[in-house]
């Protein structure tokens, strides 16, 4: 297995900047996802590591070694498409073969490879079966034994579950996960859903237009999103942002009002920050609850047994979701208030980013 580095990567398709700029080190055996909105160029940057697309500039290393002008057959990579892409009119075995038989390896070394790829994929039992006799998942699963005969430095997936529906999405979701333990493989995983991100991944990096918004483990994500955009990206349902005005700075952070005359103190750090200044208080729904504070209208119930997840609208017109204990007795149509611990807020400034949150004072020895 191997590492895998981008350095300055650009990616310009005519007058289109696509890629800005992407520098990224992915360790040995690590699983990356990378997430994004659609058009994003998540797609376009693992095309350029397979090297099924140019950059316009940077470099790209795995192991070290600098494979940017390398054929992608001389990466040592090997990639998974959403579309599966196997011949129908070839055994589940020959097209698990096919990169062993093009590589003309010795007949007994390709039903070992192949033997040992359908074991860890439940395919035994599959193997002369053609594609047109296996369910969706089943194709799948072809397609990534495919890419394990070849034994790659590094496994490159492009959104291969998008064809199946949610349920045989989980069950793969935790197939790939065992998988990528099993071989101890450095996989990059390309994605626009946010829940296979946090799922699956080691590190998640969060593409928007062309740029890295944040690369981190999925809960320093969730926990310490550095921009507005990462923190509606991860999470569901979305966090919420309520825009507020700062009414003051201290030593306790920064106080804000919001449109409805409520006032509360934040533990960010307040440097930079101006009494007047327009700023996001972010507050995601499960660390919303009821009591005094925002005043909303409940609008629809969602009982999903455990939590029940309230829609809801300020006064002004924002719409909140807040996720509640499965058993609250409220409904549809009710005022309630609303209320958060200041700790779990996250603010956001005019351009976007979060404002650092304020040290701990230190205990005394
Ligand atoms: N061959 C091409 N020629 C011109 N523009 C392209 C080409 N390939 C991609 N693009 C553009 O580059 C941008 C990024 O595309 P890319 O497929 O990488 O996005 P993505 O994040 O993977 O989106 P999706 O989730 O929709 O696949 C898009 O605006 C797309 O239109």
């Amino acid at each position: 297995m191997a590492t895998l580095e981008l350095a300055s990567i650009t990616k310009d398709f005519g007058a289109h900047k696509v890629l800005s700029g992407i520098d990224l080190a992915i360790r040995d055996r690590e699983f990356v996802v990378f997430v994004g909105p659609s058009g994003c160029g998540k797609s376009t940057l693992l095309r350029i590591i397979a090297g099924l697309e140019a950059a316009t500039s940077g470099r790209i290393l795995i192991d070290g070694q600098d494979v940017s002008d390398a054929a992608p057959v001389d990466r040592g990579i090997s990639m998974v498409f959403q579309s599966y892409a196997l011949y129908p009119h070839l055994s589940i075995f020959e097209n698990i073969a096919f990169p062993l038989r093009v590589a003309r390896l010795p007949e007994a070394e390709v039903k070992a490879k192949v033997a040992r790829a359908a074991d860890i994929l439940q395919l035994t039992d599959k193997l002369a079966l053609k594609p047109g006799q296996l369910s969706g998942g089943q194709r799948q699963r072809v397609a990534i034994g495919r890419s394990i005969v070849r034994n790659p430095k590094v496994f490159l997936f492009d959104e291969p579950l998008s064809n199946l529906d949610a349920a045989l999405r989980g069950e793969m979701r935790v197939e790939l996960s065992a998988l990528q333990r099993d071989l101890d493989a450095t996989m990059v995983y390309v994605t626009h859903d946010q829940i296979e991100a946090m799922t699956m991944a080691h590190r998640i990096v969060v593409l928007n237009k062309g740029r890295i918004e944040q690369f981190g483990s999925p809960m320093e994500l969730y926990h310490h999103p550095a921009t507005r955009f990462v923190a509606t990206f991860i999470g569901q349902p979305n966090m919420n942002l309520i825009p507020a005005t700062v009414a003051g700075t201290g030593a306790e952070g920064l106080t804000v009002d919001f449109h409805d005359g409520t006032r509360m103190t934040l533990p960010v750090d307040p440097a930079g920050a101006h009494p007047g200044d327009r700023v996001e208080v972010g507050v995601r729904p499960e660390n919303l609850r009821l009591g005094q504070g925002l005043a909303m209208r409940l609008r629809v119930l969602e009982r999903l047994g455990g939590t029940t997840i309230a829609y809801g609208m300020l006064a002004d017109g924002l719409k909140l979701c807040a996720a509640l204990p499965g058993d609250t007795t409220v409904h549809e149509g009710e005022d309630v208030g609303l209320t958060f611990t200041p700790a779990d807020a996250h603010v956001f400034d005019a351009q976007g980013r979060v404002m650092r949150r304020r040290q701990a004072p230190a205990l005394a020895a």
